[in-house]
This record gives structure tokens, sequence and C-alpha cells, in this order.
């Protein structure tokens, strides 16, 4: 029988397997942030214990750190000062490298993995982040952990993982040009139920993922968490090889030829099984907006919202009504930033449609690049002056406006586009209502101060 992407994976990092048949698996490389990590740090430290492989450690501030230009404050975040602090603190004390503020490689946790050549195809990543996922993008086995399984990776580079079962999404039909991969997960999850990747490895296949740029794959697997799923994965491709290629913490040019025919061998067989195998047309798919307070409250955007029982404490906290259309609600904010789309394709494509036009007043529109070298590189090019003269603040890159840490937020009950992907109540702070959508749904609906149908200006 054959075997699926993930068991190849999981087995090439097999120490052991237990009756039960969960694996003990050897882990190549972790990610640390200070909302998390500086936690795991900490205890690390208290308790006497060392780091198995300290070159193996990468870690950054990005959650709670403010995006205000220039960042005057450090953080907003009441006592967040003392997960920055430690952070320097702890990877100082213990010789680990530290990607902080003041560094170019600075970032989103997620958005940063790929870009320095952190994640890569067929290596095990964990992460205290439930974003973790994100890096199957790249053919990375990358899943989130607690802080326990933290500071046990980082003791004996090794993590318990229970068996999981397996799933493929195959992506087929024709592909819209203004049809995003964050419409296409949005879509998804509505169709299927957060729920359904609940004990599963989802792997992305079929032509559609196949013609996606990396980065796309990336937004795809970064919503793999929202399903409900272990992780989520895309097999390695030529175009994988062409990401990752010449990256810093990428193989030397020397071993790369090796490298490159070990990744390309990573894929499912033609005889592996899946648990659930599903096949979707994502010729029928609209551009896709979250309604409510759950990523599978979502619809069309042409469509009209959902009567079904249930959901009245979603409608409650949103302000809308069963039956009406989301198309032409008014909006009072507008955010592209946060793991999911804020790397410098998502920006071109947002920074395409505001080009030459200007956000309402009545509308606060931020972007806050994922990383600083995207927001580097998108100055370079004149994004920062697009988004600049359409209105747009033009932040530092990190997490802030995605989850609230504590600061940086819209004004209560705005109801604001987001490019983020979790909309639960509070997310982007108190009251706020969240509609999670694509970018360039995002900075369409910023210009036209309501949600809007990219397809009026990108057919
Ligand atoms: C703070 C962190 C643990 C959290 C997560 O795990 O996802 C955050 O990144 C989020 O998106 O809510
Ligand atoms: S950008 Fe948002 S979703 Fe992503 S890691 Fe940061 S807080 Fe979590």
């Amino acid at each position: 029988m054959g075997l699926t992407l993930y068991q190849k994976m999981r087995d090439a990092h097999e120490v052991r397997r237990f009756k039960d048949g969960s694996s003990l698996i050897y882990i190549d490389r972790i990610m640390l942030h200070e909302r998390t990590g500086s936690i795991a740090l900490s205890n690390m430290i208290d308790e006497g214990r060392g780091i198995m492989a300290p070159e193996m450690v990468f870690s950054t501030i990005d959650h709670i750190v403010d995006t205000r230009p220039g960042r005057p404050g450090g953080t907003r975040m009441p006592g967040g000062q003392v997960f920055i602090d430690e952070m320097r603190r702890t990877t100082g004390e213990l010789g680990l490298r530290l990607f902080g503020t003041d560094d170019a490689r600075q970032g989103i946790v997620h958005v940063i993995a790929p870009e320095q050549g952190i994640a890569l195809p067929g290596i095990t990543m964990v992460c205290p982040d439930s974003h973790t996922c994100t890096l199957g993008g790249v053919g990375a086995l990358a899943w989130g952990i607690g802080s326990t399984d933290c500071e046990h990776a980082l003791a004996t580079r090794t993590l318990r993982i229970a068996s999981h079962r397996q799933m493929r999404i195959r992506l087929e039909g024709v592909r819209p040009g203004w049809l995003t991969a964050k419409d296409i997960i949005i879509h998804l999850i509505c169709r299927f139920g957060a729920g359904f990747g609940a004990g599963h490895v989802i792997e992305f296949a079929g032509p559609v993922v196949e013609g996606m740029e990396v980065e796309e794959r990336l937004t795809l697997c970064n919503m793999g968490v929202e399903f409900a799923a272990f992780t989520a994965l895309v097999a390695p491709d030529r175009k994988t090889l062409d990401y990752v290629r010449g990256r810093a913490f990428a193989p030397r040019a020397e071993d790369v030829p090796e490298a490159e025919v070990q990744w390309m061998a990573l894929a499912s067989d033609a005889d592996a099984v899946f648990d659930r195998d599903i096949a979707v047309d994502v010729s029928g798919i609209a551009p896709t907006v979250s309604w409510g307070t759950s990523p599978e409250h979502a619809t069309p955007v042409d469509g009209l919202l959902p009567g079904e029982p249930g959901l009245e404490a979603a409608y409650r906290y949103v302000g809308l009504e069963p039956g009406t259309p989301i198309l032409g609600q008014p909006i009072d904010g507008a955010f592209i930033g946060s793991c999911t789309n804020s790397r410098l394709s998502d920006l071109r494509r947002a920074a395409d449609l505001l080009r030459g036009r200007m956000v309402p007043a009545s509308v606060r529109a931020v972007c806050a690049p994922g990383s600083t070298a995207v927001k580097r590189a998108a100055e370079a090019e004149g994004l920062d002056a697009i988004f600049r003269d359409a209105g747009f603040e033009w932040h530092e890159a990190g997490c802030a406006f995605c989850f609230y840490a504590g600061g940086e937020t819209f004004a209560p009950g705005a109801r604001v586009v987001s490019s983020t992907n979790r909309n639960f109540e509070g997310r982007q702070g108190p009251g706020v209502r969240t509609h999670i959508a694509s970018p360039e749904t995002v900075a369409w609906s910023a210009v036209n101060g309501r949600i809007s149908d990219v397809r009026e200006v990108l057919l």
C-alpha cells in the first residue's frame, strides 16, 4: 500500500512508534515568538534544562509589539513589555538567535520562516503558535504546539504526536484570475464546516494547487487550523524549489542538488489511501467573505446571509440580519496584514487596486506588512506610497492588529474588512466586527467604503 506525503515525512522523522499508533518524532527546527516563547524559555532556565540544539532555534518579536510607525512605545499591551524583555533576556542567556525589532529579519513568525529559508520542504518544525501549519505551503511538516510540548522539544528535539487521519482536498477546474487562495480556503471552511479537519492532516493537491504560487499555498495552509486540522501540507514541486533556493537558512549552494532530489520525491504515492479524498471544482467559487464570528460563517460576496437556527448570537454581535446581502454593507475599517496575507505578493495585488484611488475619510485603513523584509521590499518598489496616497496607514511588521494584543485596534463596534484568519468576538479588539476576506476584497471595499465585489474591477 502506498504512503501519503504526510506518512512519508513522519516516517522519515520517526524515532519510535508506540503501541497506540502515536510516534516520537525528531524535530528539525523550532521557532519562537515573545508571547509564548518567552514563557517556555524562562521555564527552561528556571528548571535548569539545556537546549538540545540551540542552532536550530529561531526566535522573533512579533506578537505584542506595536506596529505603529517607529513603534514609539514598544507595546501598548498592558503588562506586555515583560514578554519582550524576557524574550531578549532568555534568548541572550541561552545563546539563541533572536530577530528582534531592530533586526532586518524581524517579522511575523510564519512570514519570516519561509522568507528566511527556515521552513524547508521535508523538515519537521514546531512553534508554540497555532498557525505554524502555514509552513506546509513550502512542504514542511509543521504544526503548532503548547508551551509544555515546546519545552519538551527544546530539551529533547523530539515530540510525541498522535496517529492522524489523512485527508486530501484536490482543487480542480478553471480558476478565474480574481479568485484568490483566501477565497478558496474560506469557501472550503464554510462549505464543510470549521470542525471538518479535526484529527486530520490535510494535503491540498490537484491542478489548481499546482498552479498556485508558493505564497498562495502558504495562505491556503495558514487556515488549516481554522479547519481544525492537525496541520496542512502541499507537496513540494519546481516552484517550491525555486522559492527556497538561496534563502538565508536554506541549504548551501553545494548541497542544493542533493536536497532538491530528496524534496522532489516528497509526494503521496498514486495508491496512497486517504480517510477522506475530496475533489472540489473551484470554477464556481465567488469572492468569499465572512459575515459572523467563525470562519465558517461565510458567504459568497454577492450572496444573502443564511438564516439557520443557532446563528442568533453571531448575528447579534455583528449587527446584521439573515436574508440580507453582505454586499454594500458600509465599513469603518480595513486591514491588510497577518500571517495569512501580508507577503509581498499580497501587498502588490492590493496596491494594484489602490493605485490612483482614495479611501473615504469614514474608513480607517491600515496595512502592516508581514515582515521588515516585506516592508522594505514594498518600499523599494513604491508600494508604501500607493498605500499612503490611498489613505492607508503604513505600519511596521507585526501581529498586533490581527489579534488585539491589547493596544492596536479599531473603534468598538467598527465593521472591519480584514485579510486576517480569525473573526471571533473581540478578535481585533472589543466590539470590533471582523469580516475576513482576501487582500483584494479588503482594498476594493476600502476604497468604496462598503463591502465590495472585486469582480467589478478585476473581471
Ligand atoms: C498568541 C498565539 C499563541 C496565538 C496562536 O496560537 O494562534 C496567536 O498567534 C493567534 O493567532 O491567536
Ligand atoms: S498574524 Fe495573527 S494569526 Fe498570525 S500568528 Fe500573528 S496573531 Fe496569530
